[in-house]
């Protein structure tokens, strides 16, 4: 599946330039153009691979290239009186080749947080492309500004894009570390489980596999119909495919392949769903009610079978209770693992997002001391400055 990536804000930067990483690193070719937006310079500088035309400084005028200091209302008023600038660099994106965009953000600071849902609604209005959000949610101890942002962005985030696909940094950071010590094995993780089912829809159809590969509809109808969505991921390391092995080789019943190893393969199959769904999903929450799933295969093609992902899609359907569970393979002759990726959608009893709605709420009582917290925290940015405005943006 082609995508147009926009990393909104520092952390949505970043997990786009991992993107273009991985990109790079496997040739799974999902991202189609990849922009970064910030109102903080020195962010923009730091990445490594977003192109320098398709970097967008917004809100000069207003905070002078130092970002907006987890003031989120401040972020959305730039995203909005900006827009055009935004609009200038997504214009650059050939838009027939994308099959959707993606916007990616972390929701705990100012400026993707409040800039997200702003662009989300703007890109809706002009394609007909969907318009998909990826917003990471903040860890639990880096203070009541951050969780009151996400509380906030997660609502109008969710309402703008056709479907928001969550990360919670909190379930993800290791007992007795701060979340920004593990940012760098956080977004691989983020990048490896989404590079696996976006890069799915990539696979030439054609020959005998056609019929169990994932295609990019799948995804897309998987997520259409709205609301949150998380993802599961579990591996087994495998021996990878002699000379790439072909996809062919799982159909030809050579010397390997014989029963025992037929009900192995699907035994490792099943075993494989089942720890991605129970295991830690990227926003932890019950997986019963889940409205729809997605379930990838992905690996040497001879590690993969047709019966094992029809067994593991059964046992989804029954544990989802949903009815529109779909299944499929990823070849990848040259992996030295099987993985099973699973994208619930839909997802409806969360305990992170009670809680957020939950601090939204209770936030309205103690608004006042929140925002002072928040411009103390610009007004520090902005009085460090004095320096000339970069002439590269
Ligand atoms: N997963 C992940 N989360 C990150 C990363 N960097 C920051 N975050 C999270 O994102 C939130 C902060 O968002 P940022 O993107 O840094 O903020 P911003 O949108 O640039 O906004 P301002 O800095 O307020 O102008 C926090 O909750 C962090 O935990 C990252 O590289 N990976």
């Amino acid at each position: 599946m082609k995508l147009a990536m926009i990393g909104f804000g520092q952390a949505g930067g970043k997990i786009v330039d991992k993107f273009l990483e991985y990109d790079e690193r496997t040739g799974s070719g999902i991202v189609r153009s990849a922009v970064a937006v910030n109102t903080a310079k020195a962010d923009l500088l730091g990445l490594e691979r977003v192109p320098e035309d398709n970097r967008v400084l917004i809100g000069q005028a207003r905070v002078k290239g130092h970002g907006v200091g987890a003031d989120n209302e401040l972020g959305a008023e730039i995203a909005e009186e900006d827009i055009d600038e935004v609009q200038g660099a997504i214009d650059n994106i050939p838009v027939h080749e994308v099959d959707a965009f993606l916007i990616v953000a972390g929701l705990g600071g100012g400026t993707g947080s409040g800039g997200s849902p702003v662009l989300a609604k703007h890109l809706k209005r002009i394609y007909t492309e969907p318009v998909y959000g990826m917003g990471v949610l903040p860890g639990g101890d880096e203070g009541g500004i951050y969780t009151l942002n996400a509380a906030r962005s997660f609502q109008t985030f969710v309402r703008e894009v056709d479907n928001l696909l969550v990360f919670d940094n909190d379930a993800w950071r290791k007992s007795g570390e701060s979340v920004q010590g593990g940012y760098d094995e956080i977004n691989d993780e983020i990048v490896k489980r989404f590079g696996i089912l976006f890069g799915a829809g990539e696979v030439e159809q054609g020959g005998a596999v056609a019929e169990s590969v994932v295609d990019s509809s799948e995804i897309i109808n998987t997520l259409a119909g709205g609301g949150v969505s998380t993802v599961g991921y579990a591996a087994e390391e495998v021996e990878p495919e002699e000379g790439g092995g072909g996809l062919l080789s799982r159909f030809k019943g050579d010397d390997t392949d014989d029963g025992m190893d037929t009900a192995n393969t699907t035994n490792r199959i099943t075993s494989l769903v089942r720890k991605a769904a129970l295991g830690r999903l990227t926003l932890p929450c019950e997986i019963d009610g889940a409205e729809r799933a997605l379930l990838v295969l992905s690996g040497p093609p001879k590690h993969l079978n047709r019966k094992g992902i029809e067994r593991g899609r059964k046992w989804l359907e029954e544990q989802t209770g949903s009815m529109e569970v779909r299944g499929g393979d990823y070849p990848v002759p040259e992996s030295g693992y099987v993985a099973s990726v699973i994208l619930l959608s839909g997802v409806h009893n969360v305990p992170r997002i009670k809680e957020l709605q939950q601090v939204a709420i209770e936030a309205q009582d103690n608004i006042d001391e929140i925002r002072q917290e928040s411009k103390a925290n610009l007004e520090e940015l902005v009085e460090d400055d004095d320096d000339e405005l970069d002439p590269l943006f």
